[in-house]
């Protein structure tokens, strides 16, 4: 269980992290979603003590982490997957860990295996491809079997069977119980992977909810409608709150109104209907809405 209350960083003048409270419960995977230089890298070190907050506190199963007496039995983390002594092989570099926490090898054999990482152990991490760095970093973040797991862009240069694995793995580690905290851009794989979400703009929540939720909360619902009468049905919807997008051949794109009351109304005016789809927004439509106004560094669109 992770339970940040009032958590703030302020680096200079620069606000990373504004006053967020959020709880990151044990038993399910959470994603941590957010635009480039939202906070999330922040956060995730606050809750591992590698960054102090300005203000407010972060726990990890109840003390914050440096309280713990063997931490790496409490958190694995996998921040930066390149932050490695590049002159060790691979098992070295988890020897090493494990020697500060009384871990034996077997435990570092088993890692080794869970991570698919034996063709390479003995190979110098200096070599290591971004996806052989990541898996190395999962192997490190699992040393310690610990009840909370932490991964920052964990499937960032993982090829698409690497990708897989990951939601497998983080999905096993929930069912055990466990707490799983991951953060990624890529909001497809989070539909796939997170059962809750906490998005993250400009340093401030925006949701913290399950990911159906988010969903279905931000997008407003478009109909798609299909008549050979379309203008005329287009003049009976028009109202403030609707937005009609007309295309070609009688198609209309309505945002405002639900496919019962479009249906009621072609009825009722006697206007033939040749299709009336009610359209759900993907998790990438919604996180687009709600981080339309907390990206902070926007491309324009290429006139
Ligand atoms: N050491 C630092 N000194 C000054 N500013 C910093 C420092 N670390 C982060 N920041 C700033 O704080 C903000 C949040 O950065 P952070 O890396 O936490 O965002 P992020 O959501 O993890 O982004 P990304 O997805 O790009 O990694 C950014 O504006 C960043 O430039």
């Amino acid at each position: 269980m992770i339970t940040a209350t009032g958590l703030s960083k302020r680096y200079g003048a620069k606000t990373a992290v504004n006053d967020i409270t959020f709880t990151v419960r044990p038993g399910v995977v959470t994603g941590f979603l957010g635009p480039n230089g939202a906070g999330k890298s922040t956060t995730m070190r606050m809750i591992v003590g590698l960054d102090r907050p300005t203000t407010g506190a972060v726990t990890v199963n109840g003390k914050p982490y440096a309280a713990h007496r063997a931490p790496l039995h409490e958190v694995g983390a996998l921040l930066d997957a390149k932050a490695v002594h590049t002159g060790r092989t691979a098992e070295n570099h988890l020897l090493a860990m494990a020697a500060t926490h009384g871990i034996g090898r077997s435990r570092v054999r088993e890692v080794i295996e869970l991570t698919g990482l034996e063709s390479v152990a003995r190979k110098r991490v200096g070599g290591f491809s971004l996806g052989m760095g990541q898996r190395l970093g999962i192997a490190a973040a699992l040393l310690g079997d610990p009840a909370t797991v932490i991964l920052d862009e964990p499937v960032n240069g993982l090829d698409p069977e690497g990708v897989l694995w990951v939601r497998q793995l983080v999905r096993h580690l929930a069912s055990e119980g466990r707490t799983v905290f991951l953060s990624s851009h890529l909001m497809s794989e989070m539909a796939q992977t997170a059962d809750h979400v906490i998005v993250l703009g400009r340093g401030e929540i925006i949701a913290d909810a399950p990911i159906a939720d988010v969903i279905s909360g931000v997008s407003r619902k478009r109909v798609r409608v299909r008549s050979p009468h379309a203008s005329r049905l287009a003049d009976l919807l028009a109202a403030p709150e609707v937005a009609i997008v007309r295309s070609e051949g009688g198609v209309l794109e309505v945002t405002g109104h639900e496919s019962s009351v479009i249906g009621d109304l072609a009825a009722a005016n006697g206007i033939a209907l040749h299709e009336l789809t009610a359209q759900t927004a993907s998790l990438e439509e919604a996180y687009l809405a709600l981080t339309a106004d907390a990206v902070e560094y926007r491309t324009e669109a290429v006139r």
